[in-house]
């Protein structure tokens, strides 16, 4: 199974194309724009998500709500283009002078992304924009859905914002809030900090980034393999969490505490019962062992950087005068953590989803569940 994405922040619109989905899989267009309308939510967003309303254009590969093997071809619009139109149009008639940006911001990838294909920084800006992220996350809402059949579940938490760290008494709560879409500032002690950690970055023309933690439950050990470097599930999460806009560090159960401790602290010791098979006593691995599965939930926390664009901007070069200016100041947002935390989820639910046919490869989605369910009954002998 594979995935492409195409399209600009303010272009006309982004596109997806999915291969190697197996036929018969339910698909719901709704649970997709579910899943887009949260990533739209949180506090700390910037204008730009009071245009945009988004919704996914199912264009191919599914009929009557079930995958038919074909490539399933996804569309959303770009509401903003409409402002945009000249700037970004194909042809001569674009009007390449206005909305230039001369002055690169310090943490985007201006400077870097100008340098290395000798064009202008909008080239550069509108494709390295987090817009793209809208379309990674209608990909894996397909494939989610697939996994929720499968018994497979995804759950994600902002455990930080700015340095302010969330007190859960039980982390299904933000959950819960987030499916309920209360994301303002909340009622309890850490909320109410963090929301006063956002009012303070926008009153400075700062931003901010934090902590998020995504869990996989329900799933078998043996997703992944220890046999090739580029087959270890631990390596592939990295890389597609990483490739998210602003991603800075990953790590998986005990994270770099495991470096602090002896070893009979860390490894998680093996248990067996008749019905139910091997398990942990423990879970610091975050459920992965030797690139595979273990078959226990698997935890991963990402670091977010705060975001790039400031309203009150850094020092920068004018890239035609190289004066040291300040950089330039597009719309954007202040922090971005509860919809990175949804972008997170379902770039997630792609590598897994991936995994999962790696180790049941299917054209049906009913031979992937027989095969499925079968591995699961061998499991629990
Ligand atoms: C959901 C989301 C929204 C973002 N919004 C903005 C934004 O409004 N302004 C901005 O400068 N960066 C924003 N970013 C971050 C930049 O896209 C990112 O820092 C940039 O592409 C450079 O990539 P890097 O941070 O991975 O080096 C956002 C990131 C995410 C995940
Ligand atoms: C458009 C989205 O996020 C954008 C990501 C982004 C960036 O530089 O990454 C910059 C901003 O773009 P604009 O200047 O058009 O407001 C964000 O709004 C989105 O998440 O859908």
């Amino acid at each position: 199974m594979r995935f492409l994405t195409a399209g600009e922040s303010h272009g006309q619109k982004l596109v997806g194309i999915i291969e190697g989905l197996p036929a018969g899989m339910k698909i719901s267009k709704d649970r997709v724009d579910e899943a887009l309308r949260k990533r739209q939510q949180g506090p700390g967003r910037g204008g730009r998500m009071s245009i945009e309303q988004d919704e996914v254009q199912l264009v191919s590969g599914v009929r009557g709500g079930l995958s038919t093997g074909a490539p399933v071809a996804l569309e959303i619009q770009n509401r903003d283009w409409e402002n945009w139109a000249e700037v970004m149009a194909f042809g001569d008639e674009a009007d390449l002078d206005s909305r230039k940006v001369m002055t690169p911001r310090p943490g985007h990838a201006d400077l870097t992304g100008t340098l290395k294909y000798r064009t202008e920084v909008r080239n550069i800006l509108e494709r390295a924009s987090a817009r793209e992220t809208a379309m990674r996350v209608a990909i894996g809402s397909i494939v989610r859905q697939g996994l929720s059949a499968l018994g497979v579940e995804i759950r994600g938490h902002v455990l930080a914002v700015g340095g302010v760290h969330a007190e859960y008494t039980d982390k299904r709560e933000y959950w819960q809030r987030v499916e309920q879409s209360e994301w303002s500032v909340g009622d309890s002690g850490a909320e109410q900090k963090m929301g006063e950690r956002l009012l303070e970055a926008r009153e400075k023309g700062e931003s901010l980034g934090g902590l998020i933690e995504v869990q996989v439950h329900n799933i078998p050990a043996g997703l992944g393999s220890h046999v090739q470097w580029d087959r270890k599930l631990d390596g592939k999460l990295a890389q597609a969490v990483l490739s998210v806009q602003a991603m800075k560090g990953v790590s998986f159960g005990l994270g770099f505490e495991a470096g602090e401790r002896m070893g009979s602290l860390v490894h998680d010791p093996i248990t067996y019962s008749k019905g139910q098979g091997f398990a942990r006593a423990s879970n610091h691995a975050g459920g992965i062992e030797g690139g595979m599965s273990n078959g226990e939930p698997i935890i991963l926390q990402v670091v977010m950087k705060p975001i790039p664009t400031l309203y009150q901007p850094l020092d920068t070069v004018h890239l035609e005068t190289k004066e040291v200016v300040k950089a330039s100041v597009e719309r954007s947002d202040i922090c971005a953590v509860p919809a990175a935390l949804v972008v997170l989820e379902h770039v997630v639910a792609w590598v897994i989803a991936e995994a999962v046919l790696e180790k049941f490869p299917a054209d049906s989605f009913t031979e992937l569940q027989t095969a499925w369910e079968a591995y699961q009954a061998y499991l629990a002998l």
